[in-house]
């Protein structure tokens, strides 16, 4: 498994793991907002200095084939070899995309992720899931294939302002939910318009260490991976649905809102108690607003699910709750529940 490291020293923690690998030439990854507010944090390590520079633009929607392809090539032409190191410096778009480039060149060369965002120190940086989207469907085409090391420091957060804060948040409330109620209280009870940032630091590394207990039990998700994905079948739809109408949402806010989706399903299929799922929709909708869909959208957004990893022979599969820290996996929902489902949504976010 991959080695997570807490950091309160970036520039000594990258040269130490970069030292402990064997390479023999360095490439690091950024893009057009984590080269101007992430770079200049390292940017004094003499190791850091020797690194060929690869910048791709910035965006879900750049987490394509084409930036691939441009990610391949400059470490083809600038002589590459499977010995050769990659780091990624971003949030999960450039990790996820950064870790598939490191997955397939030469079939797989040694990669160091150092998210940037909270979403990715939290989540995407940390766990091996690597890929790309592809015709408009998130994460279609990826591997697993875990980081050597994952360097997570706070510091990179001060430039993220609050809807980067609150996007990362979404995936925390993911962890509290499938983790325990005594999580998900402290979880709800955090002050996201006066953010205390040693409580949030700590806040930080519970999560990474729910997600991290996860994916040692199960890392290529035949099982209880699947828990990560609760409020996922949903978010990606509302993603992918948002990325058909040229608008595209950020990652975490559509992760929030699909958790109102799928706990209106664990409450109906699975019992999940009724208070529970309203504290938590109250807490989301006071902070993430609403992402508008009318009932003429269903139809499209029930076509999308079917998409989803997670399903198996033209089965729609939900990761559902019937409590805080009980995760019931392949869960299926008729088309007639989850149209309900989204009518609850739209009703609870006030459309
Ligand atoms: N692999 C996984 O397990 C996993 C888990 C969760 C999410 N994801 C993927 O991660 C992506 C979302 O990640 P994200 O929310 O980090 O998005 P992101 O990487 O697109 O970053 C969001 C924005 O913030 C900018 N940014 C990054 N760091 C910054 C900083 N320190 N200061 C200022 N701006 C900064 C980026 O340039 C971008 O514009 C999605 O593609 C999602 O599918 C993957
Ligand atoms: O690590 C996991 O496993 C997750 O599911 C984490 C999710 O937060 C993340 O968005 C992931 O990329 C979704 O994976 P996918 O397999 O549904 O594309
Ligand atoms: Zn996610």
């Amino acid at each position: 498994m991959q080695q997570i490291i807490k950091s309160d020293n970036i520039i000594e923690d990258i040269e130490k793991a970069v030292r402990s690998i064997n390479y023999d030439k360095l490439y690091l990854l950024t893009d057009q907002n984590t080269v101007i507010n992430c770079y200049p944090l390292i940017e004094k390590s003499r190791i850091i200095q020797e690194a060929v520079n690869i910048s791709i633009p910035a965006d879900d929607t750049n987490k394509t084939v084409e930036n691939l392809c441009k990610v391949w090539r400059v470490l083809t032409e600038k002589g590459a070899t499977r010995h050769s190191l990659l780091i990624n410096l971003g949030g999960g778009m450039v990790t996820d995309l950064g870790g598939f480039a490191a997955a397939t060149f030469k079939r797989g060369i040694k990669y160091i992720n150092i998210p940037t965002t909270l979403l990715g120190a939290v989540d995407a940086a940390v766990g091996g899931k690597t890929g790309i989207n592809f015709e408009g469907y998130k994460n279609e085409i990826g591997s697993f294939y875990p980081a050597d090391y994952v360097i997570i420091s706070t510091d990179f957060f001060h430039s993220l302002g609050h809807k980067g804060i609150l996007s990362g948040y979404a995936e925390m409330i993911k962890h509290a939910l499938i983790h325990s109620e005594a999580d998900l209280q402290e979880i709800l009870s955090f002050p996201l318009n006066d953010i205390d940032y040693s409580r949030l630091n700590e806040l930080v590394f519970r999560s990474v260490g729910i997600k991290r207990e996860i994916v040692e039990k199960d890392p290529f998700e035949k099982n209880i991976r699947k828990a990560l994905n609760l409020g996922h079948t949903t978010a990606h739809a509302f993603e992918s649905f948002a990325i058909s109408k040229s608008s595209p949402i950020l990652h975490g806010y559509a992760v929030a809102w699909g958790i109102i989706v799928e706990l209106y399903l664990s409450h109906r299929l699975c019992g999940f108690p009724k208070d529970k799922l309203q504290e938590t929709v109250r807490f989301i909708q006071q902070n993430y607003g609403a992402f508008d869909i009318t009932c003429d959208n269903y139809e499209q957004l029930y076509e999308i699910t079917g998409h989803d990893k997670k399903n198996q022979g033209g089965i729609i599969n939900f990761t559902l709750l019937s409590d805080t820290g009980t995760v019931q996996i392949d869960q299926t929902a008729d088309k007639e529940l989850f149209f309900e489902a989204l009518d609850f949504y739209r009703d609870s976010v006030g459309l």
